[in-house]
């Protein structure tokens, strides 16, 4: 995991921020408990969307469908306080609402008011009453900041792995949220959680025509043009496509070299800020000038595109074939945070070597991108230094 100078601080300061203490709860103790396995990791899937899109509804019918999973489920309300999540509580459980429940189906329930990292380290206390985690942000949050707590926190990932990322999106008010223009210049929050999704539900199809909702699909290709997008009512989706996904792990290896071949080059999309953009390089890259090369884009933030605006990448993901390695090896990037790990693929052979990668972000320029990384597969670092100006770094 590398992360930039600071964060880890940074952290560890919100993470002293107060959390409500948890109930525990009196369950009873279930055969499977003595049976699972404790050292197996449970899989976290963050859900995230804008205010009323239906995250609440997806979590109430993936916790009353039939998956023979026990999940708990964080609500994460950063403080705000809402009578929908109260009825989820009280709809499932009949009871405390701000506390543990568990639900009839065996199910988890936690509402928490902090970065939910807390709660987390608390549910883990818990290990072996449930096997999977639903995790859902406000409709304000950044899914990222949520995201990257999973990768930052080196304790949490023995027990824990980020899964996914759904977005859900209202397809009446879709379309304009993404439009809002912020007054700061900053990505607006809509964009911004489409842009970091795995999965993309587009819901309340019910209350639109078809010709918007093809507007929608249309908006929401051209922002993300990796992950996977979904129609529906109610919430209502088939729960394999957005469970157990792996989606930020190495097991993800396989799936994803078939889907970057196939990923769209997005349209060019007037009043959209952010694409994405994905090219491929044959050959072998250098382990030690790769990370040069993400870190300019996401540390540094210091490379620019022909209009000499700063590159944003919100979200990266990547195969790349780095030198005297036999296996794949995979690449992802959340915000500022990135991660390097080996599949368990290997290359077949030495022509078949090869780097693809996606970025979703603003600014973003094809061609330039490309050439940078030409320059850190041929190790060639003529091109590569005048084109960083290490005064001109973006703010
Ligand atoms: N017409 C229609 N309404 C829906 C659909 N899905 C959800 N709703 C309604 O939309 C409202 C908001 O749904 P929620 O699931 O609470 O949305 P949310 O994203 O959790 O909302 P916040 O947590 O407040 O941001 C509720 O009144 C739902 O009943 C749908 O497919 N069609
Ligand atoms: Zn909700």
């Amino acid at each position: 995991m590398f992360q930039p100078v600071g964060s880890a601080e940074e952290e560890e300061e919100q993470a002293e921020e107060d959390c409500p203490e948890l109930v525990p709860i009196e369950a009873k103790q279930r055969e499977e408990e003595e049976n699972s396995n404790p050292a197996a990791k449970i899989p976290v899937t963050i859900i995230t969307g804008y205010l009323g899109a239906g995250k609440t509804t997806l979590l109430n019918y993936i916790l009353t469908e039939q998956h023979n999973k026990r999940v708990a489920v964080i609500l994460n309300e950063f403080g705000e306080g809402s009578a929908v999540e109260k009825s989820l509580a009280v709809s499932q459980g009949g009871e405390l609402y701000e506390e543990w429940l568990e639900l009839r189906n065996g199910c988890l329930c936690c509402s928490v008011k902090d970065n939910g990292l807390r709660a987390i380290e608390n549910l883990m206390q818990k290990k072996g009453k449930f096997d999977y985690i639903l995790l859902e942000t406000t409709g304000l949050a950044d899914p990222g900041a949520v995201a990257s707590m999973f990768w930052v926190d080196a304790e949490l990932g023995v027990d824990i792995y980020l899964d996914g990322i759904i977005t859900v999106v209202d397809s009446k008010y879709g379309l304009k949220h993404l439009a809002e223009e912020k007054p700061d210049g900053l990505i607006n929050e809509a964009s911004r959680q489409v842009a970091l999704a795995d999965i993309i539900i587009i819901n309340k199809t019910d209350l639109v025509s078809e010709e918007d909702l093809n507007k929608l699909r249309t908006t929401i290709r051209s922002i993300n043009g990796l992950g996977k997008i979904l129609e529906a009512q109610r919430s209502r989706v088939d729960l394999s496509n957005v469970l157990d996904l792996h989606a930020f792990d190495s097991l993800s290896g396989v799936s994803l070299q078939k889907k970057l071949q196939h990923v769209p080059a997005t349209p060019p999309h007037l009043d959209q800020s952010i694409v994405t953009v994905t090219f491929e390089v044959p050959g072998n890259a250098k382990e030690e000038s790769l990370n040069v090369y993400i870190q300019n884009l996401l540390w540094e933030k210091n490379v620019r595109n022909r209009d000499d605006d700063c590159m944003e990448v919100i979200r990266l993901k990547g195969l790349v074939s780095i030198k005297d390695k036999p296996q794949q090896v995979i690449v992802q990037g959340v915000h500022e945070l990135y991660d390097l790990e080996e599949t368990p693929v290997s290359w077949k052979d030495d022509t078949e070597r090869t780097n693809r990668l996606v970025l979703i972000g603003r600014n973003l320029d094809k061609d330039i991108l490309k050439q940078l990384f030409i320059a850190t597969v041929a190790e060639t670092e003529k091109w590569w230094t005048t084109h960083f100006k290490e005064d001109q770094v973006c703010p």
